[in-house]
């Protein structure tokens, strides 16, 4: 089957990215195939490392298939990690129990250094798990691919490491602002490749993550999170125009307001900060992504309950796709997760 075929029927999560309005909402998670899964942590076992999962495609498309076939989310999304395009530029990149991403921190000089000359064969095995998913997915299931937005990446390039404030990063975007830019154009110039060699072999949409764009002034996030993004989007769009492109900027808050405008986004996707009247006006212009605060999914009961329906009873009439504000932690009780699917699946308009 060609992928124009497999795009019409790929289901109520595109339909929705158009601007369609569907009701009860597609619904899928963030970080859907992760440690809250027992099945995962058996591949995760099996595998060694997290990045020996990320670049064998056997076990890739597996624990991509985890929670499709445990949930029947609406969506997939191509297990892998935004870090492993530093790494396919030749950045060194390990992962560890408890710590988190470790990198050699990148220091100005090495900047001109970041070598794209093997990219796409470095990151093969991820374009091989696309190809194998897009045929083992039920048809209706639709294929996410990603890649991080710059800013967030360069944060973990400049730090070596996950901080809670990213001063790392900001100092070095302050103290040398064109070398941070040039740091920020490479990143956006093989993030556009990467997400165009995803969407050929064929992912069906694609979310640019900002995990960090929450900690900047302004101007800072105009400079480093707004303009790269707009320039991934608008590379990704030249090549492949109808592909729906979803913008994470997560923690945005009153910046929100301009971003889709201003990066070219098809969608939002929006933390549980966000006032649910705020993302009402923000879905006018089209499809939100969100936005449950992924503790009320440990916490259950009411606190899940609660949060489910004020979302469907606000965001319900328009373009919502339901997912969580942020990843789903490791601590969630499957019959939490179970019982938001039926929440969501069960609501009539
Ligand atoms: C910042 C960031 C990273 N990676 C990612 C982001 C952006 C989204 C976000 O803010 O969470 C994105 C990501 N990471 C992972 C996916 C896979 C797809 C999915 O969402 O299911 C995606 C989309 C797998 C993963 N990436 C990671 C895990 C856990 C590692 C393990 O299995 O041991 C998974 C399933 C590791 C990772 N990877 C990263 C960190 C900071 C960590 C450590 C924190 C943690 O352990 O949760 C970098």
């Amino acid at each position: 089957m060609n992928r124009e075929v497999l795009n019409v029927v790929a289901g109520k999560f595109l339909d929705v990215l158009k601007g369609k309005t569907v009701f009860p909402p597609p619904i899928w998670m963030m970080r859907q195939a992760g440690r809250y899964l027992p099945e995962y942590r058996e591949t995760r076992k099996q595998a060694g490392g997290f990045l020996d999962l990320c670049y064998d495609p056997d076990l890739a498309v597996e624990v991509t298939l985890q929670p499709i076939r445990r949930f029947g989310f609406d969506a997939a999304i191509l297990f892998s990690d935004i870090l492993v395009v530093p790494h396919a530029l030749g950045r060194d990149l390990r992962f560890e129990e408890g710590a988190g991403p470790l990198m050699t921190p990148i220091l100005e000089r090495d900047i001109d250094g970041l070598d794209g000359s093997s990219f796409h064969e470095r990151l093969a095995p991820v374009y091989e798990a696309v190809r194998r998913l897009r045929h083992e997915l039920p048809a209706e299931t639709a294929l996410i691919g990603f890649c991080g937005a710059p800013w967030t990446i360069a944060t973990y390039m400049v730090a070596g490491r996950g901080t809670p404030d990213q001063a790392p990063a900001r100092l070095f975007g302050y103290r040398s602002p064109e070398a941070f830019a040039r740091l920020l154009d490479v990143i956006a110039a093989w993030s556009a490749e990467y997400l165009i060699r995803q969407i050929e072999t064929g992912v069906d949409a694609v979310q640019i993550f900002d995990s960090w764009a929450g900690i900047l002034d302004e101007a800072s996030f105009d400079r480093w999170c707004v303009r790269p993004v707009a320039e991934i989007v608008r590379r990704v769009k030249k090549k492949h125009p109808q592909v729906p492109i979803i913008g994470f900027p997560k923690g945005a808050g009153a910046l929100l307001s301009g971003y889709r405008q201003a990066t070219g986004v098809t969608a939002l996707g929006l933390d549980w900060t966000v006032p649910l009247e705020h993302a009402r006006r923000l879905q006018k212009e089209g499809a939100v992504q969100g936005n449950l605060d992924p503790l009320r999914l440990v916490a259950g009961g009411r606190a899940l309950s609660e949060g489910v329906e004020a979302i469907l009873r606000v965001l319900g009439s328009g373009p919502l796709i339901f997912n969580l504000g942020h990843g789903i932690t490791p601590d969630t009780p499957l019959e939490h997760v179970e019982a938001m699917i039926r929440q969501v699946r069960d609501a009539r308009a």
